[in-house]
């Protein structure tokens, strides 16, 4: 079916955020919840953000709408979307007319989040009222085609209230909601979060349909790399407020280079082979007081730990086909010139020798040294 919204004449957008802090205000002062995070979201890509509780995805997916709410701000950076320029700096009618008109944002738990009061309907007309959608004709027209896209009765779910709909039915209404106005980049907070197996997999087919047909840029949050895997081009991985990997999803899903990526896909139990296999990561994820101030805020969880970790924050640089924040793991410029037996055994997979093989201490002594021999030349 042809829908009545073409893709974007100039194609999807980009995304470029440059060194983003984001900071809530709390009894020990303001802390940063997202910290220095410069991180692109290519043009028609779905970008899968990932993390444990607490990593601060939530809160840099608010900064694409510049949507973070007392008592957090964001203190620095910027948010460049194309075509709107940097969201950070916008205020007042501009900001209100981006958010929902050029980029949607699907809020977690979605399904819950229908005023209960009333229709999607008299919902959808509230949007399009308060973006001063002049032909609401054509946005209920638009609607019911989006609902019938998704596989639902457009005229039968406008007419509902949010009891009578199912969870898997008030997502697909969410999604339309946050592309009803024509949004070309679109953030999906838990898309799938409390639906049952085949509704997930049917949801995540139609994030992905849609996002091919109208030429989108998608950012989908989730704590479920499985999530990742089915819908997302690239994969960024999120820890204490800081990007640690980030880069395409079957390479970095099938040769993690960051130990917290590691642990992600290693804690992930298999639907076969043996249950044992799966490893919890252990220790917790920090919270907005327990974040280091400085040095790698992953260190004190990190198989691979070494002295530098714990005073210089690693960069969070190119290894090739992706970025990288660890001291263990050779920037891109290590591959190019290496060439000697010695000098190969550089390379992330000897680091994580020990890793796979379920032992949990540093590498052996050959990898732990030159590791850190490599990287101390590149902080300097
Ligand atoms: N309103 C707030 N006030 C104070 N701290 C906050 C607030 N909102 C979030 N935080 C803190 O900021 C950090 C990042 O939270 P955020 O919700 O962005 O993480 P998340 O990765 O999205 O987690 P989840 O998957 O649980 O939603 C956490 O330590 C959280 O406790």
């Amino acid at each position: 079916m042809t829908l009545t919204t073409p893709m974007s004449p100039d194609g999807p957008p980009s995304v470029r955020i440059r060194d983003l802090t984001v900071v809530y205000r709390t009894a020990a002062g303001e802390l940063p919840a997202v910290r220095d995070v410069s991180m692109d979201l290519a043009p028609g890509t779905v970008t899968g953000l990932v993390g444990e509780s607490g990593s601060g995805k939530s809160t840099l997916a608010l900064s694409l709408l510049n949507a973070v709410q007392p008592p957090g701000r964001i203190s620095a950076g910027s948010v460049d979307i194309g075509g709107l320029g940097d969201v950070v700096q916008l205020r007042g009618d501009k900001l209100r007319q981006a958010r929902g008109g050029q980029i949607g944002y699907v809020f977690q738990a979605a399904q819950n989040s229908l005023n209960p009061l009333k229709t999607v309907g008299k919902q959808l007309l509230d949007l399009g009222r308060s973006h001063d959608v002049k032909d609401l004709r054509a946005l209920v027209a638009e609607a019911r085609d989006l609902l019938a896209r998704m596989g639902l009765d457009g005229a039968r779910v406008l007419d509902s209230y949010q009891h009578e709909l199912s969870g898997g039915m008030r997502q697909r209404v969410g999604i339309m909601l946050a592309l009803v106005l024509n949004a070309h980049v679109v953030v999906l907070d838990e898309p799938t979060t409390a639906l049952d197996m085949i509704t997930q997999a049917n949801i995540l087919e139609i994030i992905r349909e849609i996002h091919a047909e109208r030429g989108l840029t998608t950012l989908v949050i989730t704590h479920d790399i499985g999530v990742v895997a089915e819908v997302a081009d690239e994969i960024a991985v999120m820890y204490g407020g800081r990007l640690v990997e980030q880069g395409p999803v079957r390479a970095v899903l099938g040769d993690p280079h960051h130990p917290y990526t590691r642990g992600l896909i290693q804690a992930i139990p298999r639907l076969t082979g043996d249950i044992d296999e799966a490893q919890a990561l252990p220790g917790r994820p920090p919270t907005l007081t327990t974040i280091p101030d400085q040095g790698c805020v992953f260190r004190s969880r990190c198989a691979l730990r070494m002295d530098v970790c714990d005073t210089v924050d690693p960069l969070f640089q190119s290894t090739g086909d992706r970025m990288v924040a660890c001291h263990a793991v050779a920037p891109a410029a290590t591959f190019t010139t290496t060439t000697s037996e010695s000098e190969r055994e550089m390379t992330p997979s000897r680091a994580w020798s020990g890793i796979g093989s379920g032992r949990r201490e540093p590498a052996a002594d050959g990898d732990g040294v030159v590791a850190r021999e490599t990287n101390e030349g590149d902080s300097a």
